[in-house]
């Protein structure tokens, strides 16, 4: 399968902290690889140093070959990697396509003067992301919400905006930062069935996940943390299996149960 990300040597300290410790990592095309650990492992960092967020003190990362570490967040969007966040952020007054075409900025190449001047390309670009964004909102299960305003959503519904954003502008690689926090059963079944229809569609998806259920029964492959280092990484079965893990992590109890 072909590397589709490629992270050697990363680290990240804040102060005294080594927040992230010479992880590597590979992701191929087309998985969809969990990343596991207890709360303050580094999980959110390693996320914020992929999309530029944070520059890794030391480390290299590889994006389809290109090394990507120390680029803007803008110009690593623009390679194709799209994120979520742990806590929703949306503009909850405005309506949900609002919130969805959000996710086109920087994407669309007529500047800022075409679009105030109403020029007829700045039209065009705003009408092909309007057609894309209610297309992503169908995809995601939201067909009919585009009007409504987004805090108005349930809390599940609102995830799916948060990723509807992240997917308008078709992203080869997709971060989700705990997509299930906070939602019930069936609620957590449903995200599921959406992160694999997004991974069908052709995008590659990082899926950072407590609900270690959901981890081992969606993802190809699962990387775990501690304390800043990748202590495993293997299929689901050798993640749950792998005394590290159940030592570090989740306590013989609970990984049994999803054996
Ligand atoms: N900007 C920052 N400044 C200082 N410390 C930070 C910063 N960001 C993260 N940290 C620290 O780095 C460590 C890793 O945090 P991080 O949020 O990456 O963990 P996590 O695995 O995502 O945890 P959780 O599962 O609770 O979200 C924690 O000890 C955190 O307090």
């Amino acid at each position: 399968m072909v590397t589709l990300l490629k992270v050697q040597g990363i680290t990240k300290q804040f102060g005294g902290l080594l927040a992230v410790d010479g992880v590597n990592l590979e992701v191929r095309q087309g998985e969809i690889l969990g990343l596991i650990g207890p709360n303050g492992a580094g999980k959110t960092t390693f996320f914020n140093i992929l999309t530029g967020l944070y520059v890794p003190d030391e480390g290299s990362i590889e994006f389809e070959g290109r090394a990507i570490h120390g680029l803007k967040p803008f110009q690593i969007a623009n390679c194709g990697i799209s994120r979520t966040f742990q806590n929703i952020r949306l503009l909850k007054e405005e309506t949900v396509l609002e919130n969805v075409k959000v996710g086109m900025f920087g994407k669309t190449s007529s500047g800022l003067w075409s679009s105030i001047l109403g020029l007829k390309r700045a039209k065009e670009e705003e009408r092909l992301t309007e057609e894309e964004s209610l297309r992503i909102l169908e995809t995601v299960g939201l067909k009919g919400y585009e009007g409504s305003l987004a805090g108005s959503l349930s809390y599940g519904n609102q995830r799916r905006v948060e990723i509807a954003r992240a997917l308008v502008s078709k992203p080869k690689l997709l971060l989700l930062d705990e997509p299930t926090a906070g939602m019930n059963a069936e609620e957590v079944q449903e995200m599921s069935s959406l992160i694999r229809q997004i991974r069908k569609n052709g995008t590659t998806v990082i899926l950072i996940e407590h609900n270690v259920a959901m981890v081992v029964g969606l993802c190809d492959r699962v990387a775990v943390l501690d304390h800043g280092i990748k202590i495993a990484d293997g299929t689901p079965q050798e993640i749950v299996e792998n005394p590290d893990v159940i030592e570090a992590y989740i306590g013989k109890e609970e990984m049994t149960e999803v054996v």
